[in-house]
């Protein structure tokens, strides 16, 4: 069978395991959503650990975006969407009808396909969450909006230009100002859906290495449709093939070793 070796570019081992088991960050259990009739996922069971990266790969239509947005409960923009089971965030669960929506979101940012940076300044689409929290004081603004262009390995990029607009950086920039608008909320998740799939190679290796700084600090899911990139950053895959999760494990084992021949087909290549 071809299987892609999960090399480490950015990083040439992963850290050591620590000796306490790491806690879950979501608990998915027994999770199903219809967008009207069509029954997008089903049963889902996931346990995502903190401080991984957690990629989830899998065919065009079988619910990756679905469940990541799901996790924010973005999904629920849609007027048709029903769901059942739960999702516990940090073990509470988020369709809880206590848990407010605005609550989860202050913790668990994201990041998608397309860079979609606000037509403002680059000072001003970072200072957007914390002012939206009501930070006014410009010390504790410039505080951090560097911190979070720090954070997103672009501040020495942009420093001269913060008041420039958005647009007038390179998509590859504009992807880390996006990632530096959601670090600046302090979030506790990073939910990336396909963050480099409009970006060029380049571009492409500096997220993967952001990807691989940001998970000492938090907890990252990603959707990749690029299997070198699931096998190159991420500690766990989960592969869902018609709504439903078909293996989640070590992204190691699922590259080199996966149990089930479905993932064995899609990772070789046979269809998707
Ligand atoms: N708003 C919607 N209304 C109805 N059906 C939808 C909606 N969004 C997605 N679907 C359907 O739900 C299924 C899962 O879609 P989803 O976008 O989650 O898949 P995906 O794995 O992310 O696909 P891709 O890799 O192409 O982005 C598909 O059959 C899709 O057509």
């Amino acid at each position: 069978m071809t299987t892609i070796s999960p090399v480490k570019t950015v990083k040439e081992s992963k850290p050591k395991e620590q000796n306490s088991p790491k806690k879950s960050v979501y608990l998915t259990k027994q999770l199903n959503l219809w967008y009207g009739d069509k029954h997008a996922l089903k049963n889902i069971d996931l346990d995502i650990k903190e401080h991984e990266v957690t990629a989830i790969i899998g065919p065009s239509g079988c619910g990756k975006s679905t469940y990541i947005k799901t996790l924010n409960r973005m999904v629920e923009l849609v007027p048709s969407v029903k769901t059942s089971g739960e999702i516990l965030y940090r073990e509470r669960n988020i369709f809880d009808a206590n848990y407010g929506v605005e609550e989860l979101r202050t913790k668990v940012g994201m990041v998608f396909q397309k860079p979609n940076p606000f037509p403002k300044s680059i000072y001003d689409n970072v200072a957007y969450g914390p002012r939206i929290h009501g930070i006014k004081n410009k010390k504790i603004l410039d505080e951090i909006v560097e911190k979070s262009l720090r954070g997103a390995a672009i501040w020495d990029e942009v420093k001269d230009r913060l008041n420039e607009n958005a647009y007038s950086i390179s998509g590859g920039q504009q992807q880390r100002i996006c990632i530096a608008r959601a670090l600046a909320i302090e979030p506790d998740v990073i939910l990336m859906d396909e963050p480099t799939s409009a970006l060029d190679p380049i571009s492409t290796l500096k997220i993967e290495e952001l990807v691989q700084e940001l998970k000492k600090d938090y907890s990252i899911i990603i959707v990749t449709h690029n299997m070198q990139q699931a096998a190159r950053i991420s500690d766990k895959t989960a592969f869902f093939l018609n709504g439903e999760v078909i293996e989640y494990d070590d992204t190691d084992v699922i590259f080199s070793n996966p149990s089930d021949k479905r993932t064995e087909d899609y990772i070789s290549g046979r269809f998707g």
